[in-house]
């Protein structure tokens, strides 16, 4: 595939840099291997960044919100305007997110790339491209244009914050209906049944569950979304902060910074992202495992792990906020911990 002009050029992971970190790893006191999820993540950051012990000064959550025509459906259990109200409660620092960044010591930013309503606020960030996707019950969610238009409003967010000193990013979103989006897309792209992918979002129950299966059938079978070209994907079915997500993952690679994956609609964004640019992969960090049915199948596809098993289904960037303290661990360890040398413990017995 020939590259994209709006997908930014992604810098290649550096191998001397992960091997210099396994040479450190190999000399701490501890038995090989024996640190687990701490040891692969230490290894994938020195890749990432070109250096063997980074350190995260300045680490931010980016939630793009947007809201999603095919709400009309009936496929949430909560009404629209919880996505405006949200926006405003993430500006004054009262969700989830704004408590798990700040245990973190990581700063949340919100963007508006697609909110059904007039929001102001000086902590916004406005970047709105439309009103709210169309109900792609009935047609595309969006053209061509405008998802691009959204990817767009990602990457330059990306690009300010990496201006103003964040070299780690989270993915977040708000945006009811989303997981009616997110779940047409694992189908879209996996060729999944719609009963395998589509889970109970905000906490819909059986019947409603079984209608917002035939909605994303009706979906697919109305756009016809092909699997081979992720925009297309995205326009059709996705979503306007699905597409800013896109972008914060493009974006923060571009920077060579690692991007922490939330839940099911991020890691759908994730999964959009690396097909359009499989360069992304290696920048990618799992977190949770979502509640939500069609998680597990999203991480395969991308052969992401997911750490935290916490039985979360927020979304918001909860997730990926918690996974940046496991993330703070892992550089410790490489920087704080004794060497055997140093601490006069012997080594491994040879065979
Ligand atoms: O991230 C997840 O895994 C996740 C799972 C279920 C729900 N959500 C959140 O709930 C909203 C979408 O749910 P729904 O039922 O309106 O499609 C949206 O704002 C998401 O942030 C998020
Ligand atoms: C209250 C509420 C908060 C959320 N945060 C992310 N998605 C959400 C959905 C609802 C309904």
């Amino acid at each position: 595939m020939t590259q994209l002009s709006w997908i930014p050029t992604i810098p290649a992971v550096t191998e001397e840099a992960r091997n210099a970190a396994l040479d450190h790893q190999n000399q701490l006191t501890k038995p090989p291997g024996s640190l687990g999820v701490l040891e692969r993540l230490s290894l994938q950051l020195a890749a990432a960044t070109g250096e063997a012990k980074p350190f995260f000064e300045k680490k931010a959550v980016v939630v793009m919100a947007a809201d999603h025509g095919v709400v009309a459906e009936g496929v949430s259990a909560f009404p629209a305007e919880v996505t405006p109200q949200m926006v405003l409660n993430f500006l004054h620092g009262g969700a989830a997110v704004n408590v798990l960044a700040r245990a973190a010591r990581a700063d949340v930013f919100c963007v508006d790339v697609g909110v059904n309503a007039e929001l102001t606020h000086p902590k916004l960030i406005s970047r709105k491209v439309k009103h709210g996707t169309d109900n792609m019950a009935q047609g595309p969610a969006m053209t061509n244009e405008e998802a691009i238009a959204a990817v767009q409003a990602g990457i330059d967010t990306v690009s300010e914050l990496a201006q103003q000193g964040y070299t780690m990013f989270a993915t977040g979103e708000m945006g009811i209906g989303n997981t009616t989006a997110s779940a047409a897309i694992l189908c879209a792209m996996t060729g999944i049944t719609p009963e395998a992918a589509v889970g109970r979002g905000t906490g819909i129950g059986d019947e409603q569950w079984k209608h917002k299966c035939n909605v994303v059938r009706r979906a697919l079978e109305v756009n016809k979304p092909d699997p081979k070209d992720a925009l297309d994907v995205l326009a059709k079915i996705g979503g306007l902060e699905i597409a800013g997500l896109v972008g914060v993952i493009l974006g923060a690679a571009s920077h060579g910074a690692p991007v922490v994956i939330d839940g099911f609609i991020s890691t759908a964004a994730a999964l959009l992202a690396a097909s359009l640019a499989p360069e992304v992969k290696p920048y990618l960090i799992g977190s949770h495992l979502s509640e939500e049915q069609g998680h597990q199948s999203l991480l395969q596809q991308l052969e992401l792990t997911a750490p935290l098993h916490m039985n979360m289904r927020l979304g918001e960037g909860t997730g990926a906020a918690l996974m940046f303290q496991m993330i703070d661990a892992a550089c410790l360890i490489m920087r704080e911990m004794a060497t055997f040398a140093e601490a006069g413990v012997s080594g491994k017995e040879e065979a």
